[in-house]
């Protein structure tokens, strides 16, 4: 089996990407919505992606946001991935990756088989879904340690490139690489102590937990 690349979400100190990079994760994602309490300015984002270039490739997450939002912090930030974890159409997908010409991941909330045939409608408009929890309305859209049932995506196979989210955490995600022969892992709370601060050592275990499996 192939060892899955792996994305630590929710980065927001240089401490936290330090343990990512040591770790040898792929993608250190910035949150980009003040809701959430990983959220980072602009400016934090530029200091983080500044450590982090050539080192780990830089995702910047954002919730249904305006051109404008995303062009500061492309600008800042010089992210290499834009996730789209809102509502966001596959046009309007396609158009950001246009316009700002880097690749563009869509998160899918996942409860249901329906769910799951919803990414075929982001083949051609994304480079990537990424299948993550549904989470209770009134809450943040990701970031809650929620899974969904794996053996809904298990082997996936359709016309875009995927990755898995959700509850994913240092004794799990072996499992769940197993169950679903996932391309891509990504998780956030998972691997911290308290809700936005992230654990150095949680990060090392996933990661080694990761490679473990594939
Ligand atoms: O992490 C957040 O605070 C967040 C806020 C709003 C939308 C998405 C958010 N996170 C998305 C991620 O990429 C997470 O890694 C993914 O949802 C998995 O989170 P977790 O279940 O906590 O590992």
């Amino acid at each position: 089996m192939t060892t899955p690349a792996i994305k630590i979400c929710g980065i927001s100190t240089s401490e936290a990407l330090d343990a990512a990079i040591r770790a040898r994760a792929d993608y250190a994602g910035f949150v980009f919505f003040a809701k959430s309490p990983r959220n980072v300015t602009p400016r934090e984002a530029a200091q983080l992606s500044a450590r982090a270039a050539g080192r780990i490739a830089r995702v910047g997450l954002f919730v249904d946001a305006d051109d404008a939002t995303i062009g500061e912090a492309m600008e800042a930030a010089s992210l290499d991935v834009l996730q789209l974890h809102g509502k966001e159409t596959p046009e309007r997908a396609a158009q950001l990756g246009a316009r700002f010409g880097v690749a563009v991941w869509k998160a899918l909330s996942v409860a249901s088989a329906a769910d799951v045939s919803r990414a075929t409608d982001y083949a051609g408009a994304v480079e990537r879904v990424l299948f993550d929890a549904k989470t209770p309305k009134g809450t943040l859209p990701g970031g809650m340690g929620l899974s969904f049932d794996w053996s809904l995506v298990a082997n996936w196979k359709g016309p875009v490139a995927w990755g898995l989210a959700g509850g994913l955490a240092p004794g799990n995600v072996a499992e769940a690489i197993v169950r679903t022969a996932t391309p891509l892992v990504d998780t956030s709370s998972g691997v911290e102590s308290a809700p936005g601060v992230k654990d150095e050592g949680l990060i090392a275990r996933f990661c080694e937990a990761v490679r473990s499996a594939g």
